[in-house]
């Protein structure tokens, strides 16, 4: 088939010196069967939606062929980011763009269905080692494939980046917790790309913060990479002379204009052209960087203007700009006749993708100390707090006696909110960046991570109230049936669920974690004083007696003071002696005065019960639209 550009397959193939075999795929030494891609870009412009007049990227065009490390290089502000995210149609919020970005000279190529984008921050599920990490993505990614045929991928792809050494070390997160190294953390970026092995890589910035011995390795890696046919374009900072020069085009932007696009030995000859002369003991790269900087702060700033403008101007009208456009027509079509279609991924279906998440959610929360054994010894040591304060004062047909056993009963159900849902807000939201990278990098829905999230938190906030529960019920002496304690442990889930369901809602429609904790802090507070306990509800002004019915302080302290006063008096009932001392309860509370005393009455203790099952889906729903909304305006 002829190519756009006049060349045929074949021709091109030669003068890009790629292998032919790209169509016989298999899975394994996977990474050097690749489907070769032009990339090419035509008078991209970017401008902020507010102001609307302010250009980020200015008439841009440009290709990048396979087999080539392309570096995209200016001063901080240069537009090089928006530029890759431009090319991949990302991050693109507050921003319009126009232009045209064409792979393999076909318009109907998706170019996110073909290339790979890693992000310059390095975002991880911090507790999982690197092998789970990619079993992880590798599920995801690779889903048709077998277990086998997944292992060995990941293997090669470890192999190929030098992460072997380091496949069962955790991955940490800078500052906080000891993990792999900084290089190791960017190679695994690249890893989990290159799973889905795609025909075209882009890195932003992906050299920064390495010493220069890391850098040059992970730029020697991307060179091999890039030799099996891949092309890639990466974002470089100020790139050591070696490096620079390893480079097969650099591409230089100065406030937002082209300023250079061709071979890195032919730059300074070109600056030379423009008499900005580099100075013998400069780095290149350092010289041509400070040559295109403006600094908005300097006087100078309409000088630094007038040199970037001279140097686009020269540039358009130099020899470089026409090799571009020959360039493009040569390999624009390159590829597209090369079997695209047969090479579309297949990601993993819901269920594969929920139980995925579900598994990496399990592990990070028994590696959290925080989410699992510090929880337990906190929730044992609160168990047994309560229980010892009310140590044998609940007796329960003296006056003091009941103060004590309805103020055990709704410390309890305080313990089970408060730590619940700060506990929830302290983690949740540092979920969110990642989710948003990995589902529009299409690697899951947003319900798959939610319903996989929730489910993960429940044992834990099941579990660890039915051991306080049960340490500080019997310790208490609270009403001490079987029968009656089962079902203040299955109030205790619900109250628990409720406040775990509130907990993520928080965090989902919070836009930050500040936001999230500063809201809950008074929220509560009005919740448990109409919970029941400090106030009368039928005696509350009605502007205010109906928070009370948002309280499900109220609805879990009514069940819990209900089930507690029924099982005193089927106690009294069931006890001849009690009978005979206490009579009628003529000198002493009766059950029916007490819950009488709060506003509560028996009949409405499956309302309750009710009342709490539908807190719990409605602050889940909530919580997930909210997420939803909030992960695609992140786009
Ligand atoms: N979504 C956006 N909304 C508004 N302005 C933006 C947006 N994205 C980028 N910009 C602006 O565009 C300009 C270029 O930013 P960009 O991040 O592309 O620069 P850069 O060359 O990658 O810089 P650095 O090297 O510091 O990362 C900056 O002035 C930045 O504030």
């Amino acid at each position: 088939m002829q190519g756009s550009s006049g060349f045929n397959s074949s021709e091109t193939d030669a003068l890009l010196g790629i292998k032919e075999n790209i169509k016989n795929y298999s899975s394994t030494n996977f990474l050097h069967e690749i489907l070769p891609l032009t990339l090419s870009w035509h008078n991209i412009r970017v401008t902020r939606k507010k102001p609307t007049t302010s250009v980020i990227l200015d008439n841009l065009n440009g290709c990048a062929l396979p087999n080539e490390v392309v570096a995209l290089m200016g001063a901080s502000g240069a537009g090089k980011t928006t530029l890759l995210n431009s090319l991949m149609n990302r991050n693109l919020k507050g921003l319009n763009v126009e232009g045209e970005v064409i792979v393999g000279g076909r318009h109907d190529i998706k170019i996110g269905d073909v290339s790979g984008y890693i992000q310059q921050d390095e975002l991880f599920m911090p507790t999982l080692t690197v092998y789970e990490h990619l079993m992880v993505q590798a599920g995801i990614r690779l889903a048709g494939l077998s277990n086998e045929d997944i292992k060995n991928r990941i293997v090669e792809v470890m192999d190929e980046l030098g992460l072997t050494k380091c496949r069962n070390s955790i991955i940490g997160l800078s500052g906080v917790k000891k993990g792999i190294s900084g290089g190791e953390a960017k190679r695994l970026m690249v890893a989990c790309v290159l799973l889905d092995n795609p025909s075209i890589l882009f890195l932003d910035e992906p050299t920064t913060g390495l010493d220069s011995h890391m850098a040059q390795s992970l730029m020697n890696s991307l060179q091999k990479l890039a030799k099996d046919g891949r092309t890639i374009v990466a974002t470089i900072h100020q790139p050591s002379s070696k490096i620079f020069n390893a480079l097969d085009k650099v591409i230089f932007l100065g406030d937002g204009k082209l300023a250079y696009l061709g071979p890195p030995n032919e730059v300074l000859p070109f600056f030379d052209s423009l008499e900005l002369v580099c100075p013998d003991d400069y780095n290149p790269a350092d010289y041509i960087i400070d040559i295109l900087a403006i600094d908005r702060q300097n006087d100078n700033e309409s000088v630094a203007l007038e040199r970037v403008h001279k140097v686009s101007k020269g540039f358009t009208e130099s020899n470089f700009t026409k090799a571009t456009y020959e360039e493009l027509k040569t390999f624009n079509g390159y590829g597209a006749e090369n079997g695209i279609d047969g090479n579309k991924r297949r990601r993993a279906s819901w269920f594969q993708q929920f139980r995925l998440l579900l598994k990496r959610s399990l592990i990070d929360n028994k590696r959290n100390p925080a989410l699992s054994r510090a929880k337990f010894i906190q929730k044992i040591i609160m168990g047994l707090f309560i229980g010892l304060l009310y140590l044998n004062s609940t007796k329960y047909f003296e006056d003091s006696g009941v103060k004590n056993t309805n103020g055990a009963l709704f410390f309890i159900v305080s313990e089970l909110t408060y730590s619940t849902l700060f506990g929830i807000l302290t983690f949740m939201p540092a979920d969110f960046p990642l989710v948003v990278r990995e589902h529009f990098d299409g690697l899951y829905c947003v319900s798959a991570y939610f319903f996989a999230r929730i489910i993960s938190y429940m044992p834990i906030f099941i579990l660890d109230g039915v051991f306080m529960v049960s340490i500080s019920y019997w310790l208490a002496g609270l009403v001490p049936t079987f029968q009656n304690f089962i079902i203040s442990i299955g109030i205790s889930i619900l109250i628990e669920q409720t406040a775990a369901a509130f907990g993520v809602m928080l965090s989902t429609i919070s836009p930050s974690y500040a936001v999230a904790i500063s809201i809950a802090g008074p929220l509560l507070s009005i919740l448990s004083l109409t919970g029941g306990l400090f106030a009368n509800g039928d005696e509350l002004p009605s502007f205010i007696s109906w928070t009370q019915y948002l309280s499900w302080f109220k609805y879990g302290f009514e069940a819990m003071a209900i089930n507690q006063w029924r099982g005193v008096e089927t106690l009294w009932k069931n006890d001849k002696s009690l009978q005979d001392c206490l009579g009628n309860f003529d000198h002493c509370e009766s059950p029916a005065k007490v819950l009488e005393q709060y506003a509560f009455k028996e009949e409405n203790f499956l309302g309750d019960i009710f009342a709490m099952i539908i807190f719990i889906f409605g602050f889940y729903i909530i919580g997930f639209i909210g997420l939803y909304i909030r992960v695609n305006r992140n786009r």
